[in-house]
């Protein structure tokens, strides 16, 4: 393996994308990533698996990011702000190293999750909620502007019993976790109380780098915040069930809040679009899914041990009007199956989000703010039409309640309102 010293904090690190061809490579790509860390370490992470057949994209060199322990606003918590955003304008995309828990942590969630999967479509079907949107998705049901994706997923929303106040209000998308047994719980419980410490110091690196006069402008959102996560299996590209679109795991889309953190394996299969001048998205206000989806515009992003990757997501966007754009991403099936996590760093389902005072171009606040939890319940609706959840929310007219919500008009529910 080649070995070189790389540049330290204060040093720009240049990227490089190489046009790769599916057809003609690569099989195990290999390269090396940029490193942000202490200059002590001189080894990059090198990168694992290949580039999922059929695919035109460069290959990603992604920065990556050693986060500290705490951020305390020093300098060097500027400075990594800073290049954390410079990364993202470029890049769409950057990696941090994961922790040994979160390592240790992953390493557990993994096998929990490919035991989970291994079980009967039979079984599996019957992890679902009527009142979240937790649980099991099969393969072929989720929809990706209107097209099936070939993803298997177990969705963790935040797992409320039905004594809660807001899903005895009947709040949109409230309501119990279906989970397949206690050690799954409790892995993927924990895989996500992990995630969501490496998700705040994240948002306070982002302040402290946008240069945002209230350093906790964008952890106050997440005050007991709407954190989600994805536990994706993807099948081998010659064994699906015909049920989606040929070779397609996910169709391109952006996702919804804050912080998009992600975890795979070794086999590969994510593609990021890097931010293109002239291109803006407003999924908030018309479906982004698809977007560009068969051009070439995209990059491929290798596996490599021990990191997990960030990319903002809607809410970020919109904050920072338009400054650190959501990243449109997409998955495709590879030779091999393929496991990965997405964790969802979120606003509180209540809070309604205003582009930031003190950041962009005009110091008015001109935008009217969104309602978090109404675009989290149109997108669910939009994804899971036919779904038991969306079916009983419609009979029940719990649209209805999330207006009532989102107004203020509704009896606040204690704790919560
Ligand atoms: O499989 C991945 O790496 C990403 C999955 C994804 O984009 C999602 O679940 O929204
Ligand atoms: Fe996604």
């Amino acid at each position: 393996m080649l070995r070189r010293a790389f540049p330290i904090a204060s040093q720009p690190v240049k990227h490089t994308f190489g046009v790769l061809r599916p057809a003609v490579g690569p099989s195990g790509t290999r390269g090396l990533a940029n490193v942000h860390q202490e200059p002590s370490i001189t080894e990059p992470p090198p990168t694992r698996g290949s580039m999922p057949p059929g695919y035109v994209a460069s290959v990603g060199r992604l920065t990556t990011f050693a986060l500290p322990q705490e951020v305390v606003g020093s300098r060097s918590d500027l400075a990594l702000g800073q290049r954390m955003i410079d990364t993202w304008r470029k890049d769409g995309i950057f990696q941090i190293f994961l922790t040994p828990a979160q390592g240790a942590t992953m390493r557990r969630a993994f096998k929990a999750s490919k035991g989970f999967f291994r079980r009967p479509y039979e079984e599996k079907a019957k992890y679902v909620d009527d009142q979240s949107f937790s649980g099991y998705i099969a393969s072929g049901e989720e929809l990706t502007d209107g097209v099936a994706d070939y993803s298997e997923i177990f969705t963790v929303t935040k797992d409320l019993p039905v004594t809660d106040p807001r899903v005895q209000a009947k709040w949109p998308c409230h309501g119990p976790c279906p989970w397949p047994d206690t050690n799954y719980a409790t892995t993927m419980k924990n895989l996500m109380s992990l995630l969501g410490e490496s998700g705040e110091k994240l948002l306070k690196l982002t302040a402290l780098g946008l240069g945002l006069d209230d350093p906790n402008a964008l952890t106050n959102l997440t005050e007991d915040g709407w954190h989600h996560m994805r536990v994706l299996r993807f099948p081998q590209v010659d064994r699906t069930n015909g049920k989606g679109k040929a070779g397609r795991g996910i169709g391109s889309h952006t996702d919804y809040g804050l912080l998009v953190i992600a975890g795979q394996d070794e086999v590969g299969g994510l593609f990021v679009r890097p931010p293109v001048e002239g291109e803006k998205l407003h999924n908030w206000e018309k479906s982004a899914a698809g977007f560009q989806e068969n051009d070439e515009k995209w990059s491929y992003v290798p596996p490599v041990e021990n990191v997990l990757t960030v990319f903002p997501g809607d809410m970020m966007q919109y904050l920072t009007r338009d400054h650190l754009p959501s990243t449109p991403h997409k998955v495709g099936l590879n030779t091999r199956e393929r496991y990965a996590f997405a964790y969802f760093h979120e606003p509180n389902f209540s809070s309604v989000v205003r582009p930031l005072r003190d950041y962009g171009h005009e110091a008015k606040n001109d935008k009217p703010g969104i309602h978090y939890g109404t675009h989290f319940t149109n997108m669910f609706m939009r994804n899971y039409p036919e779904r038991i959840t969306a079916k009983r929310l419609m009979a029940e007219n719990r649209m209805a309640i999330l207006e009532r919500i989102a107004s203020g008009v509704s009896e606040p529910v204690p704790g919560h309102g």
